[in-house]
């Protein structure tokens, strides 16, 4: 089953393009990122289940850096960058980007933001992409959140999003579930069992889901 979710991209061809070093080394005496140690949040969930909804809540009362993973590939296919339709493809098939490519969107933006505390949102939506990211910045999240949403609501709510993405279809909702449902809940059991997960039930209004992520937050940060 994985094979087949991964095997119409070409990935093998693209992914033989991207460099492997290593970017976190130290270069020319300056520290790693991680010496900076770093506030990591991971939030994940099913399309439509209120990521972004929530990061941005979560920016506004508490100051975090908010980093969409699917928001920094849109950029990258806006402005043509290498492999812009590769990418682009790719989304309209509700499949996943390659880990190089969007660990180092990641990276360059963490290396590059005066803010400590961030939230990573949409990522890492594979086990790859999760041992990827670890790898190549020896970090890991500090907490991962988990918008836990029925199928019902999350494609109701991705239907009437109306921001012109070229993924809120009914024919791409239905693989990004399937994508979510067999590449992304792995992930999500792994931090469960690393004691990391903190599951929000995310039916209810912005505002109700945003005082269950309060208290999480509230107890690192004061307010
Ligand atoms: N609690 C909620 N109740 C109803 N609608 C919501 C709620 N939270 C978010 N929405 C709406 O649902 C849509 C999807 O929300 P959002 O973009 O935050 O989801 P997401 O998890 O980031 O999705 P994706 O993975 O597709 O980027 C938006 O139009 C948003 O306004
Ligand atoms: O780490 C990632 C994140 C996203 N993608 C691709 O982008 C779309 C949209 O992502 P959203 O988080 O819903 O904005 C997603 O369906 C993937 O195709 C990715 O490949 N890797
Ligand atoms: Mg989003």
């Amino acid at each position: 089953m994985l094979g087949f979710l991964q095997a119409a991209s070409g990935f093998k061809i693209w992914r033989s393009s991207f460099s492997t070093e290593t970017p976190t080394m130290v270069k020319d005496g300056t520290t790693s990122f991680k010496e900076r140690n770093p506030f990591i949040t991971f939030v994940l969930g099913g399309p439509g289940s209120g990521k972004g909804t929530q990061c941005q809540k979560i920016v506004e009362t508490f100051g975090f850096k908010h980093l969409s993973a699917g928001e920094l590939l849109r950029r990258e296919i806006e402005s043509n960058s290498e492999h812009w339709s590769q990418m682009l493809n790719t989304i309209k098939e509700g499949r996943i980007v390659p880990s190089e490519v969007t660990v180092r969107l990641i990276q360059q933006e963490m290396e590059s933001s005066d803010n400590n505390k961030f939230l990573i949102d949409g990522f890492p939506r594979t086990e790859e992409n999760r041992i990827a990211f670890e790898q190549l910045l020896g970090l890991e999240p500090n907490v991962v959140l988990f918008f836990d949403c029925p199928e019902e609501e999350m494609v109701k709510r991705v239907l009437n999003r109306n921001q012109g993405r070229v993924d809120d279809n009914i024919d791409t909702v239905k693989k990004r579930l399937k994508v979510f449902e067999i590449l992304n809940l792995p992930v999500i059991d792994y931090y469960s069992k690393r004691g990391k997960l903190c599951k929000i039930n995310a039916v209810g209004t912005e505002d109700e889901i945003f005082e269950k992520v309060r208290p999480i937050f509230s107890a690192c940060a004061g307010k």
